[in-house]
């Protein structure tokens, strides 16, 4: 089974636009859980623009399911999901001022980093995953970064699916095999949506994963939240 994790980044967003509580991230965690999510997935962002670190740890001791940080491994990074202990943290490398992810690791460049993050996880107990993209040679030295997992970075599949969907999938599929191949978990996320979640999901062997937010958040202000994630678990059938 695949599992859908909602990333709640845009709730807070929209909390932060007035500067109260409304809408309350922790009840819509715990909300999406009840309406069937499989994990909540928050990013924090150094300036703080979306999910607060206060929001992190508020969300750990109200999360039943299975908890995803992803961000950039700062030092205050590191520190927080050392604290917080989620079941799975995800690196990614975006800067500081990028409005949203926008490319996977260079495992190459950044190798002997990301091991040492890695491996600081590892030891910790923490499920480690690395934003990737589909390129063979970086999967095969994020897997001896020893990871246990990657995320593949879906923007290039999502922003060319509904012209060329063969064109769009191939090189996730050959990505996939190769990590599965490797002894990685798959995860896989950003920019995947009602309309092109259904045939990632029935072309992409070995995937335990999705994350999925800005999307997910914009059909629920149609469909109602509660609808929205049957929708979503329904394309992970
Ligand atoms: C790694 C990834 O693709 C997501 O975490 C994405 O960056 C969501 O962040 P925003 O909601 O800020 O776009
Ligand atoms: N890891 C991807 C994620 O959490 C959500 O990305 P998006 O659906 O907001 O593009």
């Amino acid at each position: 089974m695949t599992k859908l994790s909602v990333n709640i980044n845009k709730i807070a967003t929209l909390r932060n636009a007035r500067g109260g509580n409304v809408p309350n991230v922790t009840k819509v965690a715990m909300d999406c859980e009840i309406f069937g999510a499989d994990g909540i997935t928050v990013h924090p962002r150094p300036d703080e623009r979306h999910i607060r670190y206060d929001d992190v740890f508020a969300l750990r001791s109200v999360i039943k399911t299975e908890f995803n940080i992803e961000g950039y491994p700062s030092k205050k990074f590191i520190d927080l999901v050392l604290k917080v202990k989620p079941e799975q943290v995800t690196l990614v490398p975006d800067a500081p001022d990028a409005i949203t992810s926008n490319s996977g690791w260079d495992t190459n460049k950044h190798f002997d980093f990301l091991s040492e993050i890695v491996d600081v996880f590892n030891q910790a107990g923490i499920r480690t995953s690395l934003f990737v993209g589909t390129d063979t040679e970086l999967i095969e030295k994020a897997a001896k970064t020893g990871t246990d997992r990657i995320e593949l970075y879906t923007e290039p599949y999502a922003s060319i699916y509904e012209t060329n969907p063969k064109t769009a999938i191939e090189p996730f599929i050959e990505a996939a095999r190769t990590a599965h191949k490797l002894g990685l978990g798959i995860n896989a996320g950003h920019d995947l949506s009602l309309k092109n979640l259904h045939f990632f999901h029935a072309n992409i062997p070995y995937l335990d994963e999705v994350s999925i937010g800005h999307a997910l958040v914009s059909d629920a202000l149609y469909l109602g939240l509660q609808e929205t994630i049957r929708q979503y678990k329904e394309c992970l059938k």
